[in-house]
């Protein structure tokens, strides 16, 4: 069997951006399961963790290696810093290496035509790395609602559907979805104030706020606010993303073989 056979019965690669983690009295480079669950049961992909390393790893030697990138989402919060204002009087919890990897990580992806698919914080990060600003306490707008989840309740109840957004006419979500409008969770206090340069709405909320985002002149380029990928294997809509996001990578994949 020739390389290019034996390639194309290998499955795609898709890199997902560590968080760093503090396990006293060490630092760790962890990633959520279920995202990872997600990748490889509904996009039908193999993750790869990368970790928050950047100043200690080349980027171009992993992105000569995936077939994709996928930023997961995280308690953390994207240094406001990055956009050029100051933290808000709360105890956030920050994470500079995953700042620095994600952007790292984002602008080569796009460079190279890199299917990417970012979630929740992963959607935060690709904004602010082309450009963008977040609001930092979206539940202290008054002309925006709360899109937190109740830490009390069971993690049933804080990844049920909480509102509906409205997927943009003519746009890549409504062509995954096959539906202008979807119900989806909402596990998040910040969210896109200024959008990033390069970047198109696919959806927003009731309250105007930019649930999903899309990067202009690359193949698959997406990023949601909620999460998609909150037992997937149970929800036929957000399943389509995923099968969406593994098949822009397997057409990578067999696109890089000569
Ligand atoms: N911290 C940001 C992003 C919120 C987010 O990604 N929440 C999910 C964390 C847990 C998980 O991975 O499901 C914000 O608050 O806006």
């Amino acid at each position: 069997m020739s390389t290019a056979q034996k390639q194309k019965h290998l499955k795609p690669l898709v890199g997902v951006v560590c968080d760093v983690q503090h396990i006293a009295p060490h630092d760790f480079h962890a990633a959520g399961d279920k995202y990872l669950r997600a990748l490889s049961r509904s996009a039908d992909v193999i993750p790869v963790l990368i970790p928050a390393l950047l100043e200690d790893q080349d980027v171009d030697q992993w992105l000569a290696r995936l077939d994709g990138l996928f930023l997961t989402g995280a308690y953390s919060m994207v240094d406001p810093a990055h956009y050029n204002e100051i933290k808000v009087d709360k105890q956030y919890d920050y994470d500079a290496q995953r700042d620095a990897t994600a952007f790292a990580f984002v602008h080569k992806a796009i460079a190279n035509n890199l299917p990417l698919l970012g979630v929740c914080r992963g959607l935060q990060d690709i904004n602010v790395a082309l450009g963008g600003s977040l609001h930092q306490v979206v539940q202290e707008h008054p002309e925006l609602n709360d899109h937190r989840e109740d830490k009390n309740a069971t993690l049933d109840e804080q990844y049920a559907p909480a509102h509906t957004v409205t997927l943009s006419e003519n746009g890549m979500l409504q062509n995954i979805f096959k539906a202008k409008k979807i119900d989806v969770n909402s596990l998040h206090s910040q969210a896109i104030n200024r959008v990033g340069s390069g970047l198109e709405i696919e959806a927003k909320a009731d309250d105007g706020l930019v649930e999903a985002i899309r990067v202009e002149g690359v193949s698959f380029g997406l990023a949601v606010q909620w999460h998609p990928e909150w037992k997937v294997t149970e929800n036929k809509t957000q399943t389509l993303l995923f099968e969406a996001f593994g098949d822009a990578c397997r057409a990578r994949q067999l696109a890089g073989i000569p």
